[in-house]
């Protein structure tokens, strides 16, 4: 039996904001949380719960007030956006986020094999990987490789959230963050692509927490569930609890008071 790797440590994570009246509200609450190699991770919570800090300052968006992140036990908390955008990749709920509109398909997906790089698009590198962004598309199922070049600003929100999910899992991120990918589809397309991210992260054998609304999609992936409520974990169940969990337990634990 193989050793599971640690990947991502937060120790004592605390994220602090003033709330302008000369006081500040605690909105991560010295969260505590080690993520190994290929583990899987859903997380629910309510609106305000702090599933989007975690990820804002997981990705250097926000920096934590105190407590410190540790990336394979390197001292990252200080590492700015940009850094941990060459290791941590992230797809948001907006289609409009993750690709540049008016660069083709295969422009954006040139630049996400390039990524951390400074370094301009040549035509003959476009060229070159066509094929390899062919097969890449054609295996969403969902028609994208007949958009090879097209601006990715005329494309379907289906089509643009799955372009940004390839992208992001391009070069196989020490940490796949997934902000409600899903949330602004059709409730067809939302399964296509959570049935693709699936795929994708299992065959890349990637780490990955994926925020989700849909109580189902948290239940149905993943080998662990962690349940936010006012900035802490409230709890954080590995796969066997996981396994045992219904919609039920989960509406209860919505309605539960502290
Ligand atoms: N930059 C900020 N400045 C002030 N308050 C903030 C900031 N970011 C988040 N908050 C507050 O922190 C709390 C947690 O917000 P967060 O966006 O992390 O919640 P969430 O669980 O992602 O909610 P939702 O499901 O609605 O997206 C909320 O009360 C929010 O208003």
């Amino acid at each position: 039996m193989t050793l599971p790797t640690t990947i991502l440590t937060m120790v004592q994570a605390t994220k602090k904001i003033d709330n302008g009246l000369n006081e500040q509200n605690t909105i991560l609450d010295h969260v505590d949380l080690t993520i190994q190699k290929g583990d899987f991770i859903t997380v629910l919570g309510g609106n305000g719960a702090g599933k989007s800090t975690l990820f804002n300052v997981l990705a250097g968006s926000l920096p934590l007030t105190s407590g410190d992140i540790r990336l394979k036990h390197q001292d990252i908390t200080n590492w700015k956006e940009e850094k941990r955008a060459t290791v941590f990749a992230r797809v948001f709920q907006d289609p409009k986020q993750g690709t540049a509109p008016r660069m083709t398909v295969a422009e954006n997906l040139l630049l996400a094999l390039h990524r951390g790089e400074k370094r301009t698009i040549k035509r003959r590198e476009l060229k070159e990987n066509e094929p390899v962004f062919y097969e890449l598309c054609a295996s969403l199922g969902n028609g994208l490789e007949n958009h090879l070049d097209t601006p990715t600003g005329n494309l379907s929100g289906g089509q643009r959230q799955a372009l940004s999910l390839l992208m992001a899992t391009l070069k196989d991120p020490e940490l796949l963050l997934l902000d409600e990918h899903t949330a602004a589809l059709d409730p067809k397309t939302a399964k296509q692509l959570m049935k693709f991210t699936n795929q994708r992260i299992q065959e890349k054998e990637l780490t990955c927490l994926m925020i989700t609304h849909r109580m189902e999609d948290a239940l149905q992936y993943g080998n662990r569930l962690l349940l936010l409520k006012k900035g802490k974990i409230k709890k954080d169940l590995n796969a066997q609890e996981k396994k045992k969990l219904t919609l039920n337990d989960l509406f209860l634990f919505f309605e539960e008071e502290d």
